[in-house]
């Protein structure tokens, strides 16, 4: 097992941050962790990297317990949105402190991102734009090739251009040597096609982790006329949202695993994008748990 979180449960300031959370992760993949604002999708993955402790429940990372731990801390690269590096290093400076901290860090790569996204050496982090901090944060990421590496909502201030090439060398890396990749965000829709496991986190709990295709497999929507959608039986499916308009209609359901789907005469059928699941599934999450 690479990665397990076993009914770990913290509080911070009295309050329930991570309630029984269960996650495994026994095989290399880009995982995206998805979830609504104060999910605990933080809280968790820091617990994970070792840089936060827990209260009850057992953390296993690569065979130890992760907490200030330094025996697998050069295994693991978090990478947040800010606060990674010392403001005023100057960007060389961070290229030149990582190389000692991370085993697997490809300098070609490095230093190949550092000049495609016009990573001034000479500047200091403070006085980069956000878009160039998070594009030098996520470079390093990538190429320290960690065995667990983490993006926690990474590319603040990056634009469209710059998210675009960053998605394509993350798959292209990833590719070339595959590993554990966590992605935390938010921008679901553009995001999708790199992640091959979802695992979304609402208050303090996972709500479900699975492999991307065998979700799109179950999580559907089907459509067609008002009459015939009426067949549907609303008490042998999960149904996440409805709507109708004029004679139409629409049912997202996810289906259980193995369930087989009747799909009404003159009805069609179709999976679900992770992000129109997401937000329908998020919604109705209380019915389902
Ligand atoms: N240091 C702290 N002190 C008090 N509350 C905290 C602290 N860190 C996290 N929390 C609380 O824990 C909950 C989960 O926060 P966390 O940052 O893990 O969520 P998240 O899913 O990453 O959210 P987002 O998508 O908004 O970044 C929130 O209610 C947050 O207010």
């Amino acid at each position: 097992m690479n990665i397990s979180l076993n009914q770990v449960r913290k509080q911070i300031k009295g309050q329930e941050i991570l309630r029984n959370m269960n996650i495994t992760i026994d095989k290399v993949g880009i995982y995206a962790v998805l979830g609504p604002n104060g999910a605990g999708k933080t809280t968790c993955m820091h617990v994970m990297a070792g840089l936060s402790n827990w209260d009850s429940g057992t953390v296993e990372v690569y065979g130890a317990s992760p907490f200030d731990n330094a025996s697998i801390l050069h295994h693991i690269c978090f990478i947040q949105e800010s606060d990674n590096f010392k403001p005023t290093l100057k960007v060389k400076d961070v290229l030149k402190q990582i190389e000692a901290f991370y085993p697997n860090l490809n300098q070609e790569l490095l230093h190949r991102l550092v000049k495609e996204y016009d990573l001034p050496l000479n500047k200091r982090l403070i006085e980069l734009s956000k878009g160039m901090n998070s594009a030098l944060n996520m470079s390093i990421g990538l190429a320290s090739r960690a065995p667990l590496t983490i993006f926690d909502e990474p590319y603040i201030g990056m634009d469209a251009t710059a998210r675009k090439k960053l998605y394509k060398e993350i798959i292209e890396d990833y590719v070339d040597y595959p590993r554990i990749i966590l992605f935390s965000t938010h921008f679901i829709e553009e995001t999708e096609s790199i992640f091959e496991h979802a695992i979304i986190v609402n208050h303090g709990q996972v709500l479900l982790q699975e492999p991307v295709e065998e979700l799109a497999e179950r999580a559907l929507r089907i459509t067609g006329p008002t009459e015939a959608m009426k067949t549907i039986d609303r008490s042998v499916y999960k149904i996440i949202s409805e709507d109708s308009f004029l004679s139409e209609s629409a049912v997202a359901i996810l289906l259980d695993k193995g369930q087989e789907l009747a799909l009404p005469i003159n009805c069609s059928v179709q999976p679900l994008s992770l992000q129109e699941f997401f937000i329908d599934y998020t919604a109705k999450e209380k019915s389902f748990v």
